[in-house]
């Protein structure tokens, strides 16, 4: 039993690999398994006196090296592969065993996971990593969810290689089922979001500002060390000022990389599984668009020969960059609520039983979406765990009425000198909408009962209405 390895590892590519290291790194011995010699070899070569770690290309060898329960962490690419692992590991595996998928899964698939494992008293785990390579290396943020009484077996290696905020593991028990996949799911929605919006307003000061990337070198480093601090504002300033290393022009790598942008499904997904819940998340939809928009760069480059732009005015660059850093803090609140809030309904539709605040919390360092902001989301929901939405929280109130006028600002000299600003008017669309106590939708009741005898309600009195409109 002493000889046998208390995690194990398949898939070693970006993720499982780092991830492994950091699990071996915190004292806990480690078995890798991942069908190509070389990886499987060069995790070998990282066992030492300190680091009792192994691998193999065989399942068979993996399965009997591992102490029972077996705890078996899937960093493999989501989709078949996973069900095909699964399939493969089946024949080694005992009553009691633990599948962990640490992979980006679509959460019905972990639903059906679970529930065929279920049958075989194999424990399921749908658990994201969040943190990129450095991350699952240093310490990611975990969103684990599945049978928590099988949660205690992972628990301690999970709190020792998670991320620490202020000390406290960035891991916590989400929920049952695919709570922990549907959690990471929104946190890339969110992700897309913020990152739409650091594209843009780096376009606006280019534009508006004429500012060198020394300059938004300097003006996105400075907002890190204030309100808008964030592991994406930090590495979106060194980008600003990464050289070439093709040297092929005068110019940085960032002007030299095509505007094409790709995406794995998890914005989408969060944008599709919002739309069916009824929840508007238009600041993540229009994250999604914009990627599918810059992927017709053909289309786009043939369009824009047939149609002439308004020269751009310009902006004093500090009054700019000042209007730029409100109106960023102001649309990141919003990219959060409406996260959030998907979070809040899917809870009750699918049973998660989530816990708002202790999410927050757990974002708040090793994820790609932590920001100091994250502190006072987390205190909000603290406060008030039933809170419908970022925006009412009294703790927000504030912050969003003094940064809205510059989002005003930005979108209407945005639309005026033809410079997209998509994310950021979404996001003021959203607030404004939200934030109004009647919407012209009177009108739509109207017109679904007069083509269609849809029915409607009225302000003045209860009941389903109905009218002869001729
Ligand atoms: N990269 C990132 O920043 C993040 C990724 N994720 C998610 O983590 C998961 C893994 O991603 P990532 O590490 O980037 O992917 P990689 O492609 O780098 O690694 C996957 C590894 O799994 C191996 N593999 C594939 N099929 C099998 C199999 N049947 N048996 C054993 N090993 C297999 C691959 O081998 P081979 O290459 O030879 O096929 C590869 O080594 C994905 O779901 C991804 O979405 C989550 C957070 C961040
Ligand atoms: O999960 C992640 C970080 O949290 C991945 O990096 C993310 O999946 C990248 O997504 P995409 O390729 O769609 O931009």
């Amino acid at each position: 039993m002493e000889d046998k390895y208390d995690f194990g590892l398949i898939g070693l590519g970006v993720m499982g690999r780092n991830f492994i290291l950091n699990v071996a790194d915190n004292g806990f011995s480690a078995f890798g398994h991942d069908l190509d010699q070389e990886k499987v070899d060069a995790l070998k070569d990282e066992g030492d006196k300190e680091h009792k770690i192994d691998a193999s290309t065989s399942i068979k060898t993996f399965a009997k090296a591992l102490k029972q329960p077996r705890k078996i962490m899937l960093l493999v690419p989501a989709g078949k592969i996973v069900d095909s692992v699964i399939q493969s590991l089946l024949p080694h595996l005992d009553r009691g065993d633990i599948i962990i998928d640490g992979g980006n899964s679509f959460f019905t698939d972990t639903d059906r996971r679970e529930e065929e494992l279920q049958k075989r008293a194999i424990h399921f785990f749908g658990a994201g990593v969040s943190g990129g390579a450095k991350g699952a290396r240093l310490g990611p943020s975990i969103m684990p969810g599945g049978s928590k009484s099988a949660y205690s077996h992972i628990k301690p290696i999970f709190e020792a290689v998670a991320a620490k905020y202020e000390g406290e593991p960035c891991v916590a028990y989400l929920g049952p089922k695919s709570a922990g996949n549907y959690v990471k799911m929104v946190h890339n929605g969110i992700e897309y979001g913020l990152m739409q919006l650091t594209s843009e307003i780096y376009d606006l000061l280019k534009k508006a500002g004429d500012f060198s990337n020394q300059e938004l070198h300097d003006t996105y480093s400075q907002w890190n060390e204030g309100r808008l601090q964030s592991f994406l504002v930090e590495i979106t300033s060194k980008i600003f000022v990464q050289k070439d290393d093709l040297n092929l022009s005068e110019l940085g790598l960032l002007d030299q990389i095509k505007d094409k942008a790709k995406q794995k499904g998890t914005g989408k997904w969060t944008s599709q599984n919002a739309m069916d819940l009824g929840i508007p998340v238009p600041s993540i939809d229009i994250a999604v668009n914009m990627r599918e928009i810059s992927a017709l760069l053909s289309e786009r480059t043939a369009a824009d020969k047939l149609y002439d732009r308004p020269e751009t005015e310009k902006i004093d660059k500090t009054k700019l960059a000042e209007l730029a850093e409100e109106a960023l803090y102001f649309s990141f609140i919003v990219t959060y609520a409406q996260g959030l809030h998907v979070l809040a309904e899917a809870s009750k539709e699918y049973g998660y039983q989530l816990d708002i605040s202790v999410i927050a919390k757990i974002w708040r360092a090793g994820c790609i979406i932590r920001a100091g902001l994250l502190a006072d989301i987390t205190e909000a929901f603290e406060k008030d765990g039933d809170l419908p939405n970022l925006l009412v929280s009294p703790n927000f109130v504030e912050k969003v009425k003094g940064s809205v006028n510059s989002a005003r600002e930005l979108v209407a000299f945005g639309a005026k000198n033809a410079i997209p600003l998509p994310g950021l008017s979404n996001s003021l669309i959203y607030f404004d909408a939200y934030t109004s106590t009647r919407l012209p939708l009177n009108l739509i009741q109207a017109q679904r009962d007069y083509f269609g005898s849809h029915t409607y309600e009225r302000l003045d009195k209860e009941g389903v209405f109905h009218t002869e409109w001729d």
